[in-house]
């Protein structure tokens, strides 16, 4: 089988600062200043050509930071990821410039992309009749509201017919019939045998398209396999979690993240 992703002991490290001030005398005398806080720890895992694969875990366990590593958007501090084929990320706040229309982005994006001109001008009214934007295609996307960005990211990102797509909570904020008609998109990309990283909170959207699941718990994996498999451990891991006090929330973080640097 062909290998679309492999993920080697990736690593991302960030800086959290005490304020403007100390933000600003480490810009003057770096690494001396703010502490390192680990979004991702050693993560790992591999995607065949055609796999979807769900990234789960609670909020803040790094699912959209492997994500945009993952989508070359922001770096890997250590470790590695090949990634064979072209990217493309759907998330709520997908790089789309607010003083710049719906239209302008499209173009923006694409060329980015490095489709010509009469390519863009071929591609654009496919893109703009599946966001169901209208008149607003036009208008600054500062003026758009979350759901209308992530209808135009949507569009874009599948009208460009990427190897590897990677949706990132995309479909939380559209209302209903578009988030369905968003998924029939991407029933009909796997049925094409394309790659795709699906993040999201909805068991059930996982189940219905995942083959396999990574679960991410405080940057480090707590799990990957196939989904028949991990969905279980993980809505019987939830149950738990949501029984927990805050003391013992946290002494399970403490526990988790024990012996990680
Ligand atoms: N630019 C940044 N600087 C500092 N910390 C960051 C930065 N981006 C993300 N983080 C931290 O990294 C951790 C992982 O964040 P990430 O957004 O990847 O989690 P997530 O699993 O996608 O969360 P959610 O389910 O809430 O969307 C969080 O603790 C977050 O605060």
């Amino acid at each position: 089988m062909e290998k679309a992703i492999i993920a080697k002991n990736v690593t991302k490290k960030y800086k959290l600062y005490n304020g403007t001030k100390e933000r600003m005398l480490d810009l003057l005398t770096p690494k001396s200043y703010g502490k390192d806080f680990f979004a991702l720890t050693d993560v790992y895992f591999e995607a065949e050509k055609g796999d979807v694969v769900g990234f789960i875990g609670i909020n803040g366990s790094g699912k959209s930071t492997l994500s945009n590593i993952i989508a070359g958007i922001v770096p890997e501090t250590s470790g590695s990821v090949k990634v064979n084929g072209q990217t493309s990320l759907i998330a709520v706040a997908s790089g789309l410039k607010g003083d710049l229309t719906g239209r302008d982005n499209i173009e923006l994006k694409c060329l980015m992309l490095g489709f010509n001109k009469g390519e863009i001008k071929e591609l654009e009214p496919d893109i703009i009749e599946f966001s169901e934007l209208g008149n607003f295609i036009d208008q600054p996307v500062k003026a758009y509201s979350s759901g209308m960005k992530s209808r135009l990211g949507f569009s874009i990102s599948v009208s460009i017919d990427p190897d590897i797509l990677i949706i990132d909570e995309a479909l939380s904020v559209g209302d209903k019939a578009f988030a369905e008609k968003s998924l029939n998109k991407m029933k009909e990309f796997k049925k094409k045998g394309k790659t795709m990283i699906f993040v999201s909170h909805s068991i059930g959207q996982m189940k219905e398209f995942c083959d396999k699941i990574l679960w991410l718990e405080y940057g480090m994996v707590k799990d990957f396999g196939p989904v028949e498999e991990i969905i279980p451990k993980y809505e019987e891991f939830l149950k738990q979690f949501k029984k927990m006090s805050k003391k013992e929330r946290e002494d399970y973080k403490r526990k988790s993240i024990h012996g990680s640097k």
